[in-house]
């Protein structure tokens, strides 16, 4: 993934919980490792009815520009919804990136809000056929 997504001027990733979770602390990681540190946040599916009521933790992102993870998109609604949570916190979203792009209209759903797409694989990849 920090190959997907090295070259953008971004300070941290992160994505709706819990398909993006793992692969935001990997890039923490490996960024880490890579002397380009970059911070990850955690976006809840909902606000927290208690406490604080945040639905992103972690990385701070007022006024930040960051990356949207997912491990795969079908039909984008996840990751627009962790978009759309970002933008009320007052993040800039710079692109979308998933581990695996099924080829089922997220990329067309995310790119509709004028964000770049990026993905690591396709099912061509992988050698599969859409279901
Ligand atoms: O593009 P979409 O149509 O939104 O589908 C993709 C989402 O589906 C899966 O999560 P799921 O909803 O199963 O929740 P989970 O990560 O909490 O298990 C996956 O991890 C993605 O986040
Ligand atoms: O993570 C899964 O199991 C999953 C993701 C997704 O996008 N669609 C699905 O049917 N399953």
């Amino acid at each position: 993934m920090l190959d997907l997504i090295g070259d953008l001027d971004v300070v941290a990733v992160g994505g709706l919980t819990l398909g993006a979770d793992p692969i935001a602390n990997s890039v923490l990681h490996a960024s880490v490792a890579a002397d380009k540190p970059l911070d990850a946040f955690v976006v809840r599916k909902e606000p927290k009815d208690h406490g604080r009521g945040r639905q992103i933790e972690g990385a701070d992102v007022k006024g930040k520009r960051v990356v949207v993870l997912e491990d795969t998109s079908t039909t984008g609604q996840s990751a627009l919804k962790a978009v759309e949570a970002l933008r009320k916190e007052g993040a800039e979203i710079v692109a979308v990136a998933v581990i695996v792009d099924r080829k089922t209209g997220a990329q067309a759903a995310i790119e509709a809000e004028g964000l770049e797409w990026r993905a690591a694989f396709d099912l061509d990849d992988l050698g599969l056929d859409p279901q």
